[in-house]
Formats: C-alpha cells, structure tokens, sequence
C-alpha cells in the first residue's frame, strides 16, 4: 500500500524544510569524511552519504526510488544534453548526470535559483567527479531557459526534468513551447505530482489539443496557476507577488502522452509526458 502524505503540510512537522543551514551541514558532513579520496570520483558514494545525512534531517531530493523512473528515461532516450529545473544540493544532478554520460550524453544542465545551494551543488558534483558533464546555472528557471534559446545552446528539449517551484512547471513548460524548443520527441519528467501535487500541470499534459486550444482562448495574463497547489508550496522559493518573466501561452497544438509512475509504496510520483506530435490548427 502507498504510504499517504498530507499535501497541506510540508516534509517536516512544524519546523523548516529547507535553507535553515542544513545544506551547509550537509557539506561540511560530506567533506568531513575520513575517506575522502575514496570517494572522489564515485557518484554513487555521495549519493549514499547524502542519503545517510538525510536520515537525520528532511532533504527534498528525488530520492533513490523515483529517481530510478528517471535513469531509466535516460538509459532508454539517451540524451545528448539534459536539462533540470530545481538543483537544490544535486542529489538529482549528481544521479542524473552520470547516468547521462554512462550513456554517452555529454551535457547536463541544472537551473537552480539559489546560489548557496548551488554553490554546495557544484562542491558535491567535483566530488562525485561530474565536474566535466553537470553544469549548473543560477538564476530563476524562466530566463535562463529563455537565455540558453537565446544563445543557441539548446534548440530542442531531449529529456527535461522538472522539480522546481510548482506552479513554475506549467508556465516554464510554456515557454519552452512557445520557443519550440519542446516539439515532438521532447520528453518531461516532472516530481512531485502527487506530493505535494500539481493540478494545473496535470491537467495541461493530460490535455487534448482541442481542449488546450479553448483553454488558451481564455486564459488570463499574469500571475502562476496556483489553483489546487497547497499555500505552503505555492508560496515556497519566490516572492508572494511574483510572476512569470514571459506572459505566453504556450503552443496548445503540441499533442502529449502522459502517464503517472509512482513506484511502489510510495506516496508520491512522477509524471512522465512525451511530445508525440503537433496538430496544425
Ligand atoms: C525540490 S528542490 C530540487 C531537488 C533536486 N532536483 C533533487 O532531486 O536533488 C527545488 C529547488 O528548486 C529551486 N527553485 C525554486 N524555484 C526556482 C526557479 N524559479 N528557478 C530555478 N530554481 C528554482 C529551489 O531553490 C530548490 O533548490
């Protein structure tokens, strides 16, 4: 049976479930270890010591169980470059990177709006000897996707894993629509939809192209889709009052098929979309 978590809560009861100094601790355990040129080089050994720290304190990593949901997109996709949204302290980059290069992938790019958590990142990305594959680049997700269009250094999303700010995930993938860099092929991997959920974003990649096309006739400029995401969640990394930096609408011709993978017992999942085409209107 799946365990049930309480969406209206946060991971921890009461008190704070991130950027409280437990990043730093984090770090200082990791490269406090006796061993440390042992384990210089293996990604799995930090990912086993940032899931040992994280029995004492809440981490808000993918985790070992749905993160295998994601490996196996890569084994399968094989992509030359990936793409995340939300780094946090890399637990997913350190993972998803190497399965990337074990695959003979050669870019993974991490989006992170915190640059202390990304600072720890990049120290535990070195240690785990990533340093050539996982690039991370600090800022909010909507420019520097909108920047690496710009720039020419991605023109089409292969594999995209998103796990940032919530009501983030539909507007993001948005832009990436109306920058044609999602077409067909493009394949989404996105967390957390179950806990602590994300109707908006479900219900756009569950959509007919029919369906997103009179939704786009109404929809109203400006701020996120925050309908039924919970306050706590909603309200977490990003100011109260802030907005998506592009109003678009995305391209509601793109076709998707979406399907849920929560793996076994677990209380949460993840939403895997592929581009399989587009309708001309
Ligand atoms: C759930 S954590 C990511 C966990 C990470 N993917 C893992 O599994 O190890 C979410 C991260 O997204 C970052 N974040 C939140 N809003 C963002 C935004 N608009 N752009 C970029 N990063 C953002 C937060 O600072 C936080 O580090």
């Amino acid at each position: 049976m799946a365990q049930t978590l309480d969406p209206s809560k946060p991971p921890t009861q009461g008190g704070a479930w991130n950027n409280d100094g437990r990043e730093l601790k984090l770090l200082e355990f990791i490269y406090g270890q006796a061993n440390l040129d042992a384990i210089q080089g293996h990604p799995q050994k930090v990912l086993d010591l940032i899931d040992e720290f994280g029995k004492q304190y809440v981490f808000i990593n993918v985790g070992s169980e749905k993160g295998k949901v994601v490996t196996d997109l890569i084994d399968k996709i094989k992509p030359h470059t990936m793409i995340e949204l939300g780094c946090y302290v890399g637990y997913s980059a350190i993972l998803f990177g190497d399965a990337v290069r074990r695959n003979g992938g050669k870019r993974y790019l991490s989006l992170e709006l915190n640059p202390v958590f990304a600072a720890i990142a990049n120290m535990l990305v070195d240690l785990a000897g990533l340093r050539d594959v996982v690039k991370i680049i600090v800022g909010r997700s909507d420019a520097s996707l909108h920047k690496l269009h710009a720039t020419g250094e991605v023109k089409h999303v292969e594999l995209m894993f998103i796990d940032h700010y919530k009501p983030g995930y539909t507007s993001d993938l948005k832009l990436c629509e109306h920058l044609g860099m999602v077409s067909r092929g493009s394949v989404l991997a996105a967390d957390n939809v179950i806990y602590p959920g994300n109707p908006p974003y479900l219900e756009y990649v569950r959509s007919t192209v029919e369906q997103k096309r009179e939704a786009a006739k109404k929809s109203t400029a400006g701020g996120y889709d925050k309908r039924g995401i919970s306050e706590w969640t909603a309200q977490a990394f990003v100011g109260k009052d802030d907005k998506p930096l592009f109003d678009v609408v995305g391209n509601p011709n793109l076709v998707y098929e979406s399907t849920l993978h929560q793996p076994e017992g677990l209380g949460d999942a993840v939403e895997v979309t592929r581009c399989v085409g587009e309708e001309k209107a």
